[in-house]
């Protein structure tokens, strides 16, 4: 069975911390180490040539670089990554990295071959916490970016603020109402309020009271 014909699986990686090794320093390396300085990741380069954006991070030392061709010894080399990126301008290199990786186990992306990549990135639409992200399985990036942009023109400002407050709700709804089908209940009927109008009452009133009302309202009608 071929891998493309089966979907991916999309998920939020928890990068703080955690070492990432970017094999090329182009500028698609740069694409990716800007998406993956936003996660707090520990970030090393390893490439003779880099874009000048990457060459000033690493002279700031917001990431690490190993200033060398890529070889397979690095893999090992502390501290061990978690995640790859082959990102360099040879073709046979990152088919190579990639190969390697998967018989290490480490998950590899590969910036020029979706087919032997283990994850690919999608385009990614941010409003505070909340993260909106298309993938086409590697079909087609160019329709990605469009797809974003327009989910970034629709998509109200309000939903990062929204999923905050939400957050910040959740230990005290907890305590107050103790089952958890109520619970999952009066936390769908709320998120469909809210939905409503993202920018609307609970942002711009008084949150307290209307959380308030909400247990009132949905106790009821439990
Ligand atoms: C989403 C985004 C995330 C990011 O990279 O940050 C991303 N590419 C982006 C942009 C983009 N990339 C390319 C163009 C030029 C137009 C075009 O070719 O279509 C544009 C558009 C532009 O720049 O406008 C060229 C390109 N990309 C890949 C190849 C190789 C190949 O497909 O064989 C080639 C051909 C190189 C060549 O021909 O020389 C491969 C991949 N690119 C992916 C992700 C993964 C699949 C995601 C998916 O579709 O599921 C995958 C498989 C691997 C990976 O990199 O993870 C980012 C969105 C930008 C944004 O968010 O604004
Ligand atoms: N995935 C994507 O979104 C996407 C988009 C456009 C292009 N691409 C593909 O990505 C690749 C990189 O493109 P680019 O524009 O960043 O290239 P680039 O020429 O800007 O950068 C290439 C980098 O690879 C490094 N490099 C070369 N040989 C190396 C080695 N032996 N070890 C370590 N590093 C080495 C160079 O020093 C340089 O930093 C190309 O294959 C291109 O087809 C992918």
């Amino acid at each position: 069975m071929a891998h493309d014909s089966m979907p991916h699986y999309m998920a939020e990686l928890v990068l703080a911390d955690r070492p990432v090794l970017v094999v090329g320093g182009g500028r698609v390396a740069r694409r990716k180490i800007e998406g993956l300085l936003v996660t707090g990741a520990r970030v090393t380069v390893v490439a003779p040539h880099l874009d000048p954006v990457v060459a000033g991070w690493a002279a700031t030392g917001r990431i690490d670089h190993w200033p060398q061709a890529f070889s397979i010894l690095l893999l090992d080399r502390p501290p061990r990554p978690l995640l790859v990126f082959a990102a360099t301008d040879r073709a046979e290199l990152n088919r190579s990295i990639g190969a390697a990786c998967r018989k290490h186990g480490l998950l590899c992306n590969s910036a020029d071959d979706p087919e032997s990549s283990g994850f690919l990135v999608p385009a990614v639409v941010r409003r505070g916490a909340v993260t909106v992200a298309v993938g086409s399985g590697g079909r087609s990036p160019a329709l990605m970016r469009v797809l974003k942009e327009r989910i970034d023109a629709w998509l109200e400002p309000g939903w990062g603020e929204l999923a905050a407050l939400f957050g910040h709700w959740r230990e005290a709804i907890q305590a107050r109402i103790a089952d958890p089908e109520i619970r999952q209940n009066f936390w769908r009927a709320t998120a469909v309020e809210a939905a409503r109008d993202p920018e609307g009452p609970p942002l711009r009133g008084d949150a307290e009271a209307w959380f308030e009302a909400r247990v009132r309202e949905q106790g009821e009608s439990f």
